[in-house]
């Protein structure tokens, strides 16, 4: 059984058809790139999986059962979570006390304000051993998130959404607007996430994709152009014609 699947998944704006009949499996601890030129649809098929968006026709299982018509929170709920813009939502909160609050969300308590403050030991440890788990320092933890490089308030966004647990993971481009001398270790990070996590990146930089996936799916003008293992992606003449261009990728 898939950990995430789509099947005839269609989406269209008006007349214009942004997502065609993709059909797409993601097996348990999948490693699933999807690539894609400008204007592809890869973020409407994301919201399509996330729940943002509802699909024209079209189905979305998660572990094999149906959650098209599911709203977006009860999806994370049943373990299918994104990352998104922290630096925008948090930016005077600590990495720790972020995280903290995102496993207390998991564990459904976020409106008990008035427990005592030994009370949060619990997920604060747990915060700390999971911003650990992506190499923040004690000190890069306790800081305002705010003052933290990009690269790690990018990495933020990664522990918040593995706070919830979950079993399938969006990542929407990771690794986008770090500078370089950051993006290695966001890169890292991403390689070393648990596989008991089924990931999905959508990324447009061909170097974390490459080395990150073990298959790729290719979606041009909505549709699949092809699917399979990197190598034979970095060959296939139809994805070099309308995306790759040039040499050959590893
Ligand atoms: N809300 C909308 N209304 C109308 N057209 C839309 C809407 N959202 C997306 N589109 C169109 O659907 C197509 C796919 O867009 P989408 O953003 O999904 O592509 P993408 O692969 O993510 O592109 P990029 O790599 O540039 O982010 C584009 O032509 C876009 O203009």
């Amino acid at each position: 059984m898939s950990a995430l699947a789509t099947e005839g998944l269609t989406r269209d704006f008006g007349g214009f058809r942004a997502v065609a009949d993709v059909s797409l499996a993601l097996a348990e601890g999948a490693r699933h790139a999807l690539i894609g030129p400008n204007g592809a649809g890869k973020t409407t098929l994301v919201n399509l999986l996330s729940g943002a968006l509802r699909p024209s026709a079209g189905r979305v299982l998660l572990g094999g059962a149906e959650i098209t018509a599911l709203p977006q929170h009860a999806r994370v709920k049943r373990g299918l979570a994104r990352t998104f813009q922290v630096n925008q939502l948090f930016p005077d909160l600590t990495p720790e006390g972020a995280v903290g609050l995102a496993v207390l969300e998991r564990q459904g308590l976020t409106g008990r304000w008035w427990r005592p403050a030994a009370a949060h030991a619990a997920e604060r440890e747990e915060a700390r051993a999971l911003l650990a788990g992506l190499r923040f320092s004690a000190a890069e933890m306790r800081a305002p998130t705010r003052s933290l490089p990009y690269g790690r308030q990018r990495l933020l966004e990664i522990a918040l959404a593995l706070a919830l647990r979950p079993r399938v993971l969006l990542l929407d481009e990771p690794a986008a607007g770090v500078p370089p001398g950051e993006s290695r270790a966001v890169l890292e990070a991403v390689a070393a996430l648990p596989r008991s996590v089924t990931v999905l990146l959508i990324e447009h930089d061909m170097d974390l994709v490459f080395r990150f996936a073990e298959r790729i799916t290719v979606l041009a003008q909505g549709a699949v152009l092809a699917e399979g293992p990197p190598a034979a992606i970095a060959r296939d003449p139809a994805v070099r014609a309308v995306y790759l261009g040039g040499p050959a990728h590893g």
